[in-house]
């Protein structure tokens, strides 16, 4: 459904007197399948929005290739756009008209007949719970309801690949949840393949099949969410014993363990998968005459992935994003 080779994009800015480059994507290959829900994950300023905008064509690569549902993004940019829903990270409802007035232009926009759009519309408010606010305006709607406009807009012609840029920033946590039931939704009744981009990493572990993390315009990984995490860090196994059986118990762990801390009477250590671990190393530790006050196993998680591959945190990474970047004027950029 998406493969992409190569793709960069450099915007030329201007902080003050100072001409800056951002090479904002920096050659990033993709392979979604149809069906595939993909989750886009990196820290701001990564790059997520700029290569979604390429991919929808709102944006002319620098360099490298894109197809997007079987067209060129750049030479068959119209069909892809007919074959595409966007939602974007703004959200596209903002002018004074009612949501379903909204919606009718925008379906009418694709050459549905009024009443496609309208019958279309109705079924998708049904479907995203906003019943009764068709003739709401969308200012008067809460985050959520908002949100889940922005994405009937984006579904009304029926698209087969449907790209959402951060659903759900700045929802609160159950608008989140109810929107994450949605999204899953859009795979399993309608067959949809969805591209969606996030900093949550809660998020991309609910709702992917597979998780691409980019970070300063480069791809860093690619895999399912239980590989990654298996892969790169491991679980964190803690065992709780008595004073003097710490050293013990280091010892026992760490036969099994990648590098083993002790923190009071706590010992901990990673393990490629516990499950497999943990059965024989408490074996180990009972034969041992190490009485054992609790153990706790930490699934790894996609932070502690990103910390793997790039040396920081994703917390670190967002408040890495140079302050005055706000205030640079972009020259040059092909949107
Ligand atoms: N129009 C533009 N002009 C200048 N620089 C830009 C422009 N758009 C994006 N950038 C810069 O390109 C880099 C990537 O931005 P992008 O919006 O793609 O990141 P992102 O991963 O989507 O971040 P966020 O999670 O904050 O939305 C950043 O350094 C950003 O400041």
């Amino acid at each position: 459904m998406i493969t992409a080779r190569g793709l960069v994009q450099t915007f030329h800015t201007r902080v003050g007197k100072e001409k800056k480059e951002v090479r904002a994507v920096d050659g990033v290959d993709l392979d979604v399948a149809e069906g595939e829900v993909v989750g886009f994950l990196g820290p701001n300023g990564a790059g997520k929005t700029t290569t979604l905008r390429m991919l929808t064509t709102l944006l002319r690569p620098d360099a490298g290739t894109a197809t997007v549902a079987g067209y060129d993004v750049v030479k068959e940019s119209a069909q892809v756009r007919r074959s595409i829903g966007y939602v974007s990270q703004a959200g596209g409802v903002s002018s004074g008209a009612r949501a379903g007035e909204e919606v009718m232009d925008h379906g009418m926009l694709y050459g549905l007949s009024q009443k496609q759009v309208e019958t279309r519309g109705k079924e998708l408010f049904a479907q995203l719970q906003l019943d009764g606010l068709w003739e709401r305006m969308p200012k008067n709607m809460s985050g959520g309801q908002k949100r889940r406009l922005d994405i009937v807009m984006g579904l009304i012609h029926d698209p087969t690949l449907v790209f959402l840029d951060e659903p759900t920033t700045g929802l609160d946590p159950q608008a989140r949840a109810n929107l994450w039931e949605h999204i899953a939704r859009l795979r399993t009744e309608r067959g949809a393949t969805v591209f969606l981009t996030t900093h949550y990493l809660d998020e991309a572990d609910a709702l992917s099949d597979r998780i691409v993390i980019i970070d300063q315009g480069r791809i860093v990984a690619s895999d399912t969410s239980d590989n990654l995490k298996a892969q790169v860090s491991g679980d964190l196994v803690t065992l709780e014993v008595a004073a003097d059986q710490v050293s013990l118990a280091a010892e026992k762990l760490g036969s099994v363990a990648q590098s083993v801390e002790v923190s009071g009477t706590h010992v901990s250590g990673r393990v490629a998968r516990a499950g497999r671990v943990v059965p024989s190393l408490l074996r180990e530790v009972e034969a041992a005459g190490v009485a054992l006050e609790s153990i706790e196993v930490h699934r790894p998680t996609l932070d502690d992935v990103f910390l793997t591959l790039t040396g920081r945190s994703l917390r670190d990474a967002e408040s890495e994003t140079p302050a005055d970047e706000s205030a640079a004027s972009t020259e040059g950029a092909n949107a």
